[in-house]
């Protein structure tokens, strides 16, 4: 499937939301799309699904068994998730029995908690998104679209969607997704595209990588606390040492040598509360 010299306008004279977008999407492979808000994802993702026309380019290719999460579903749905399911399941073509089944199997995997026969609208966030994934999941796609699938699931969720990826690509499916956090998709994805003025460039997978580590040490020291800091500051790689609000002691270390420092923080007594990717401010 390919998207060629694709441009949309929302309004005439207006900026260009996609500016000359050409992007190849083979299948069996995952391809996640980055940008900050309002960057243009979710109307790519619409124009690859055949949901909104392009103002000028086009689509090739696209398979006809489509899957697409929307960013959200909408708010008021009166439908609960098993009418909902059944329903949809019916529109790609399953017998009613199958959407059932297939409908019930999904739920179950995602792991949805909370009412199926209550109207959609009061499941929480995270229940409605598993949701919308299983509509998405019913039919057997040739080509999932999903707007910020990780959105408001769980950790365990989390993981049954990383794995769902890896059979989709195993199966030979299109995937193509957005996110914003370039660290969620990082494990995923086998391209990734940052999208940024209407234009998309592929970043190098290896960029995605933590260039350092935040860590911050457990117990709030009392006393003693600038000499030990001083001896933190002078162990190789790290950068930075500093106290956040509760008066834990924070550092900041380039990814290669954060391993020694870990270990030598702890050979020194201390506890390690979090190490988080990225060696900007601490919590
Ligand atoms: N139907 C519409 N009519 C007019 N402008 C729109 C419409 N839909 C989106 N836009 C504008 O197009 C731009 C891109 O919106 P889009 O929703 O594609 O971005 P996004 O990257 O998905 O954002 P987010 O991360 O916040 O979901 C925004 O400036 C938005 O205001």
């Amino acid at each position: 499937m390919r998207l060629e010299s694709v441009s949309v306008r929302y309004t005439r004279g207006g900026p260009r939301v996609l500016d000359d977008i050409t992007l190849d999407l083979a299948s069996g492979t995952v391809t996640a799309v980055v940008g900050g808000n309002g960057s243009g994802k979710s109307t790519l993702l619409k124009v690859a699904a055949g949901l909104r026309r392009p103002s000028s380019g086009s689509v090739r290719g696209r398979p006809d068994r489509i899957g697409y999460v929307p960013e959200r579903l909408p708010a008021n749905m009166r439908l609960s998730a098993r009418s909902y399911l059944l329903h949809m399941g019916r529109v790609q073509g399953l017998r009613t029995a199958d959407a059932a089944r297939r409908g019930g199997e999904l739920l179950d995997r995602l792991g949805i908690e909370g009412d199926v026969d209550a109207p959609i609208s009061t499941l929480s966030k995270g229940n409605a998104q598993k949701v919308a994934l299983a509509q998405a999941m019913l039919g057997g796609p040739r080509l999932l679209i999903l707007d910020e699938p990780w959105s408001g699931l769980d950790a365990r969720t989390h993981q049954v969607l990383v794995d769902c990826l890896a059979e989709w690509r195993a199966a030979g499916v299109v995937v193509l997704l957005t996110e914003h956090r370039p660290g969620t998709v990082a494990a995923s994805a086998d391209a990734v595209h940052r999208l940024h003025r209407g234009r998309l460039t592929e970043e190098a997978m290896g960029e995605a990588a933590p260039e350092g580590f935040a860590i911050t040490l457990g117990v709030p020291m009392v006393e003693d606390r600038s000499r030990v800091m001083e001896a933190l500051r002078a162990l190789p790689g790290v950068r930075s040492v500093g106290e956040n609000e509760r008066r834990r002691i924070c550092l900041e270390v380039g990814a290669d040598r954060s391993d020694a420092v870990l270990a030598e923080v702890l050979r020194q007594g201390h506890s390690v509360f979090e190490v988080r990717p990225g060696a900007g401010g601490h919590r």
